[in-house]
């Protein structure tokens, strides 16, 4: 597979449904051909956005647009405390830095704004824990330009610590968020439970929520979007907790999960990941139910293939091994010995005999499956059936990104968490 940097070999880069016409139509341009299924994903995912927009303007306040004029990218705004360890999951998840690398990271002085360019195009702001914006005598933060085309909102606790204070002031910020930005979902990462046993990890998450949910429930607030994670950047579950955070943006989640669980179906396959491979962050996933020990077997598996591709290169199949594959026995050429030419791998895990696959999709996405035990030698079948997926998944997002103005996206994430 392709390295990163150099991964779009072989990918057409037109829209997968934009052809040339076959015959010009008479004074005028290029005439855009549209198949009958695409016609529709286009026309239900306007449909939805539609829908999602008049929701939304039932809930927002007097004197606010139903959904945020918005120009630029959805955001992901990172609070909490002081050295709950902010900058060290925007670190380690965007910027690959070892984990143990973030010992040496220095305090948060003014916010500091990220721009990542991936499957979609989107923002993480860092708050310095010291400052409260919305209690802040010094200054006056302007929350529209803070607020407005915001994706999520990550509340950061240190569970090693005494986390009354940080609770008492995400309550206070879910109360003001109420009041002006009802739609904003608020993630809390319960972070830095490394080290702490299962049963105590669990009793935090407890303490936490009710003492948040009381907070909001004396104050006449109810079901206000507020979730909880226990991260830590030592392990997967902050890239597993970033997921779900990422998932939630994505308009139309509920096509990509049924494509993957149909493919599980056809297949075979235990569970199947789309990863976006530059954070090892997945974005959806079969509706099996989730397995943590599935998703970093998938994500080590990534990292494998991208660390030798940066070692030998791009997925460019030397001239030699290609006569291999074509001689005798099976004298055929390699297009027609396997589905996708240009990015394909498989490797067969040791423990179980269970094969692993991974498909590129396009530049960012890659599709990884663990297979049933036995089923390498049903590869053939399951090449074609994968090539067919990924191309509906090019598809999938040539119309969403084509289709979501900022402001729709955030609206999308608001009104229907990204779901059917
Ligand atoms: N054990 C453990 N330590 C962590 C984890 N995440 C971060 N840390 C440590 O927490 C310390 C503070 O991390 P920072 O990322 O600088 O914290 P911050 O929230 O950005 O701090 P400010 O910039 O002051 O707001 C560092 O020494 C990190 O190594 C974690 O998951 N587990």
């Amino acid at each position: 597979m392709p390295s990163t940097s150099k991964r779009n070999g072989g990918v057409d880069s037109r829209p997968a449904h934009s052809v040339e016409p076959q015959t010009p139509p008479p004074r005028r341009g290029l005439v855009r051909w549209i198949s009958p299924a695409v016609l529709n994903l286009e026309r239900v995912y306007e449909q939805n956005r539609q829908r999602v927009q008049k929701k939304d303007g039932g809930k927002a306040p007097a004197g606010q647009s139903p959904v945020p004029q918005t120009k630029g990218k959805p955001r992901l705004l990172l609070m909490g405390q002081r050295r709950s360890g902010k900058s060290s999951i925007s670190s380690v998840v965007f910027h690959k830095l070892p984990p143990q690398e973030t010992l040496f990271l220095e305090s948060t002085a003014r916010i500091q704004k990220d721009s990542l360019n991936s499957f979609m195009d989107f923002q993480v702001w860092d708050f310095p824990g010291q400052i409260d914006i919305f209690d802040n005598p010094n200054f006056t933060f302007d929350m529209d330009a803070i607020f407005g085309e915001i994706g999520a909102l990550i509340w950061v606790i240190d569970a090693q610590d005494d986390y009354l204070e940080a609770v008492a002031r995400l309550n206070n910020t879910i109360l003001h968020l109420q009041r002006g930005y009802p739609h904003i979902n608020i993630e809390v990462f319960i972070h830095k439970v490394d080290g702490l046993s299962d049963d105590y990890k669990l009793d935090i998450q407890r303490d936490v929520t009710i003492r948040i949910q009381d907070e909001l429930s004396d104050q006449g607030v109810e079901n206000a979007p507020v979730n909880f994670h226990l991260t830590s950047i030592y392990n997967h579950s902050i890239f597993e907790a970033f997921s779900k955070v990422i998932q939630k943006l994505i308009p139309r989640l509920g096509q990509l999960e049924a494509m993957l669980t149909n493919l599980c179906r056809t297949c075979r396959f235990e569970k199947a990941y789309l990863f976006d491979v530059n954070t090892k962050i997945y974005i959806a996933t079969d509706n099996t139910p989730e397995d943590m020990a599935s998703y970093e077997i998938c994500s080590d598996y990534v990292d494998v293939i991208i660390d030798f591709t940066e070692v030998y290169g791009s997925w460019k199949r030397p001239d030699e091994w290609r006569d291999k594959v074509e001689a005798a026995p099976w004298k055929q050429g390699i297009e027609s010995q396997i589905a996708c030419e240009w990015a394909e791998s498989g490797m067969v895990l040791a423990d179980q005999q269970r094969p692993i696959m991974l498909r590129e999709v396009d530049r960012f996405l890659a599709l990884v499956a663990i297979m049933k035990e036995g089923s390498y030698d049903k590869m053939p079948q399951v090449n074609m059936n994968v090539d067919v997926v990924v191309k509906g998944l090019i598809e999938f997002f040539e119309i969403t990104k084509t289709k979501a103005t900022p402001g729709v996206v955030v609206g999308a994430l608001a009104g229907d968490g990204g779901g059917e």
